[in-house]
């Protein structure tokens, strides 16, 4: 059972519960790709779908890592891996880098699955691995206000953009402009995460987007990101097709995150928000699929 215990504690720090955030966004490019080509490929789909896991994983192994070595973890944190001393730091280290080399392994196979070019294949793949990477470790992007654009970059266009290209076998412009409504209601998730976190990241010395605009306008901000993608998805439902409307069935669970957020109970969104982006994400994947041929804009 201490062989149990440690494997439960290494799923745990993978913070599986956000996995969701990197599958929609390789759902949608596959989508697309089969919209544009009329078919896709499984395998190619389960790899690709691995690595971007495998990458996510390893960025929230690298997060915690450095969040405790940094000293921004603490007893009331949300992340007790390391905290509570669940795991050792080398332990988190050696996940990581083995997660990086599965990573590493999968693109491998993807390039000689797909007929995308290794130059595009590795662009888009470091530009992931360093961004994951980034995130927390080295310059620490996070620290910096930067965490917001990283997650909105890699979590919407890159990974779209990344599932379409291994379908496809080219890169195009078409994924990152479908990515955006998916991406800003992921970021809505960091974002509340950091309102949330506030005034222990100041006290901490660190610097997110958040603190540096305060609660007024971070909750200004919680509404553009939670409710433009619905704005969106209205416009798309009107003028093109139908079927873009399935994603406003989610707007029931938007309302009381805004209202929540108005009253500053932050505990509980981030969570709440995460199942939202679920439920909304594959709510406009299966919108894709069920639009007739040529009744979106550049499908
Ligand atoms: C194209 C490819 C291969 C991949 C993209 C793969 C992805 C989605 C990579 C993103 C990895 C990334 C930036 C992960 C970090 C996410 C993270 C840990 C966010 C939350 O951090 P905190 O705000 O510190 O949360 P806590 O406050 O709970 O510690
Ligand atoms: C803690 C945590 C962990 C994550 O992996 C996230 C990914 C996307 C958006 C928000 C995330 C988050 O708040």
């Amino acid at each position: 059972s201490d062989v149990r215990q440690k494997c439960a504690a290494y799923v745990l720090a993978l913070r599986p519960w956000s996995f969701s955030a990197s599958l929609t966004p390789v759902a949608l490019g596959s989508a697309l790709a089969y919209k544009l080509d009329g078919s896709v490929d499984l395998v190619v789909l389960m790899v690709c779908a691995v690595t971007v896991l495998v990458v996510h994983g390893a960025g929230n192994l690298v997060n915690t890592y450095y969040d405790f070595s940094k000293g921004i973890d603490h007893k009331k944190s949300d992340d007790r891996t390391l905290v509570d001393e669940i795991l050792a730091p080398q332990d988190v280290v050696m996940f990581g880098a083995l997660l990086y080399s599965l990573g590493c392994l999968c693109v491998t196979l993807l390039y000689f699955l797909s007929t995308l070019r290794l130059e595009h294949l590795a662009l888009i793949y470091f530009g992931g691995l360093s961004s994951s990477f980034l995130y927390t470790g080295g310059i620490g992007l996070k620290y910096v206000a930067l965490g917001d654009v990283v997650i909105l970059i890699t979590f919407g266009p890159l990974a779209v953009m990344f599932a379409h290209a291994v379908q496809v076998g080219y890169l195009s412009v078409l994924p990152l402009v479908y990515a955006v409504p998916l991406a800003l209601n992921t970021e809505a998730i960091l974002h509340s995460n950091n309102t949330r976190d506030m005034d222990s990241d100041k006290q901490a010395g660190i610097v997110t987007l958040a603190i540096l605009i305060g609660p007024t306008l971070s909750y200004v901000l919680f509404n553009l990101l939670i409710f433009v993608p619905y704005v969106l998805f209205c416009i798309l439902a009107t003028r093109y097709t139908i079927s873009m409307a399935l994603p406003l069935l989610t707007l029931p669970m938007a309302f009381p995150l805004e209202r929540q957020f108005r009253s500053r109970c932050y505990a509980k969104i981030p969570q709440k928000t995460t199942k939202l982006n679920l439920l909304m994400g594959l709510f406009y994947v299966f919108g894709i699929i069920l639009a007739p041929p040529r009744s979106l804009p550049l499908l």
